[in-house]
């Protein structure tokens, strides 16, 4: 069997009293396309946090094309492209100057990241950022450059969370076909999201996680059966609540 993109084994992440991940374990294929679906607070930022060493899990191990993460970061950075949720860093430096920044700080030689700096500007749509800093763009434009900065020094894996959140309907756009091109060529994208038509779509694969454990995993199509994506997610996760309630909304 070939070894996963990413397998995270026994995962455990506790807040005070919140168990945020409780023993998750998910293998993610090498090329595949990966959506994370559940609702909020299932723990997804907090397993994706733990396997792309942003957050040390209370128990676990994750690894990335068989490299631990947390004994061998380094490593597994060097294979890893990650656009956390919210843009943690970094965010004193124009967008153009973060990308080399970032580029750089992968092992890249100047030129090089310079370059692939323009290209991902002129496919992200934010050539004309000029010397704005980070913290003045819009959450579009800043999630837009987070991508950028995940992808710059051709990572084999990139994880993505939520990365259609803010922004707009043409970029969304530009950011799928980038995504797909990636996967066409061979990487593996694993990302979490909310809305289920996105990762129906997209997503040749799928894990539902809900209250930190995952409660199905497979191809989209194993995992939505007979049913849409959304129908599937509502039927495991439950949820709908409006019947009957807030009737005097409107009135
Ligand atoms: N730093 C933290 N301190 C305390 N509790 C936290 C922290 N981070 C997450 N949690 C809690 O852990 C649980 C899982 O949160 P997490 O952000 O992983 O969920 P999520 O699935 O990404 O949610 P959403 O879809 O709303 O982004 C939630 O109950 C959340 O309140």
């Amino acid at each position: 069997m070939t070894t996963p993109a990413m397998s995270l084994q026994h995962l455990v992440k506790v807040f005070g009293n919140t168990v945020a991940v409780g023993d998750l374990s998910l293998d993610i294929p090498q090329g595949s396309f990966f959506g994370m679906v559940g609702p909020n607070g299932a723990g997804k930022t907090t397993s994706l946090s733990m396997a792309t060493g942003l957050l040390i899990p209370d128990r676990g191990t994750a690894y990335v094309d068989g490299i631990d993460v947390w004994k061998n970061p380094s490593d597994a950075k060097q294979i890893l492209g990650v656009m956390p949720d919210g843009m943690r860093v970094f965010d004193r430096m124009s967008g153009p100057d973060y990308l080399t920044y970032v580029g750089m700080l992968r092992g890249l030689p100047k030129d090089v990241a310079r370059k692939r700096t323009a290209e991902l500007l002129e496919v992200l749509d934010l050539t004309d950022v000029g010397k704005k800093i980070i913290a003045d763009y819009s959450a579009g434009m800043a999630k837009k450059t987070a991508l950028g900065a995940a992808l710059v020094h051709g990572p084999r894996v990139v994880v993505l969370d939520e990365p259609f959140e803010s922004v707009d309907p043409v970029s969304a756009g530009n950011i799928r076909q980038i995504l797909q091109a990636f996967v066409n060529n061979g990487g593996t994208v694993v990302l979490s999201s909310h809305v289920m038509d996105t990762v129906e779509k997209l997503c040749d694969h799928v894990a539902v996680i809900n209250q930190g454990h995952v409660i199905a995993a497979g191809t989209t199509a194993e995992v939505a059966g007979d049913m849409t994506l959304d129908e599937r997610f509502a039927e495991l996760v439950g949820g709908r609540h409006l019947e009957g309630g807030l009737s005097w909304l409107g009135n």
